[in-house]
């Protein structure tokens, strides 16, 4: 799009002819339910809502490492300890594989993470509760790994395709998560009286911030409508919500425990499973910055970024050297 001063001297955006064929381009591309690529021609309003999303995502992925990094070394044995180290690795990567994902719309990566160092993005408030025990590492797995499946496997679908394709790999490890997470709690389930206890403790406490990674309820969610117009988000929040409830509802019976939700109930009309209210307030505190964990989180995060300094300076140092190298293979192949 260019940009004219028009006669009162402020900018006015001038539709060039490329800009009218692209967006009769992208608007039949949304319309046959098909992709947009990096370079397609996109409305910026669609490219910054992806942007803010995709990044947000990929925040959460790297902080979200935290709560379970803290209990590598006090796994209960090797194996679970290799299982967890495994996950956790699994997580960076979704986080690398994101933030690549999000370069394709044009902000780079120095930008995106300087806005999460500095607190300016947000990434997913489940991430600002403590891990208190064992028994969280299971809740963690079924629970946040439950509740990030079910928001993610329609986003396999999404209109971008570097989202849609990066959620289609990122889903089937988050389901060796979840599997992982409900076999701990299993475990302890079978396990002595104090071991059923911390799994339900556990259980108690995540449950709720579970439910809130779907985000505000629909009249709440400012984002919600552009996005399904765009084919970002194929449902609603609370659409989303209320189907991970009816799923952990089944499974909570294997375990033999229970979910804290004394309003749950089968609303026989609507087919569904129906929970309680959740405290917005509480989630509004946690999102802007007053949970729990947050101010801890992000000085870890910034610790780690400032410890991986020489990392990336050697790394920077090799692709310079072998910039170097390529050009003078490059020079004395002219000369020949
Ligand atoms: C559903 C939603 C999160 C929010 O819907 P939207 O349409 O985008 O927004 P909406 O208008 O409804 O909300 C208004 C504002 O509130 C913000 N906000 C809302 N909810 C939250 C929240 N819970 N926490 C913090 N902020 C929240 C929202 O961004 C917006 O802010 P903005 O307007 O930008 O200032 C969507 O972005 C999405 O599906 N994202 C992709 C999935 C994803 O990010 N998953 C990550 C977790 S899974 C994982 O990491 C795996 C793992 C497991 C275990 C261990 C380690 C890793």
């Amino acid at each position: 799009m260019a940009d004219k001063t028009n006669s009162g001297g402020h900018l006015a955006a001038v539709r060039t002819p490329e800009d009218i064929e692209g967006e009769r381009r992208f608007n039949a591309i949304i319309a046959a339910d098909s992709r947009i690529e990096p370079r397609d021609w996109m409305p910026e309003a669609y490219r910054k809502s992806l942007t803010r999303q995709m990044s947000q995502h990929a925040h959460s992925e790297i902080i979200g490492m935290q709560p379970e990094a803290n209990w590598i070394t006090r796994a209960p044995s090797l194996k679970r300890k290799a299982i967890l180290m495994a996950k956790v690795q699994d997580e960076a990567g979704h986080g690398l594989y994101l933030y690549s994902a999000t370069e394709t719309l044009g902000t780079d990566r120095d930008t995106l993470n300087d806005q999460l160092l500095t607190g300016r993005a947000k990434y997913s408030s489940i991430f600002n509760y403590p891990a208190r025990t064992w028994a969280d590492m299971g809740a963690i797995g079924w629970l946040v790994d439950g509740a990030a499946i079910a928001n993610q496997v329609p986003l396999c679908r999404a209109s971008y395709g570097p989202y849609g394709r990066a959620m289609v790999r990122v889903c089937k490890e988050e389901s060796f998560h979840q599997r992982q997470g409900f076999e701990i709690l299993l475990e302890l389930s079978r396990g002595t009286d104090s071991q059923r206890k911390m799994a339900q403790d556990a259980i108690n406490r995540f449950y709720e911030p579970a439910l809130m990674m779907f985000g505000p309820s629909d009249q709440d969610s400012p984002n919600s409508q552009q996005s399904m117009a765009w084919n970002i988000k194929r449902f609603s929040n609370d659409d989303l919500r209320q189907r991970f409830v009816g799923m952990i509802v089944e499974q909570v019976k294997v375990l033999g425990l229970s979910l804290p939700d004394p309003d749950l109930r089968y609303d026989e009309e609507s087919g569904q499973w129906l929970h309680k209210e959740l405290d917005w307030d509480e989630f509004k505190r946690v999102v802007s910055g007053g949970g729990p964990c947050n101010a801890q989180r992000l000085a870890r995060r910034r610790e780690a970024h400032e410890d991986g300094a020489w990392v990336r300076e050697a790394a920077a140092a090799f692709a310079r050297k072998q910039q170097d190298e390529q050009n003078r293979q490059d020079q004395t192949a002219e000369v020949a």
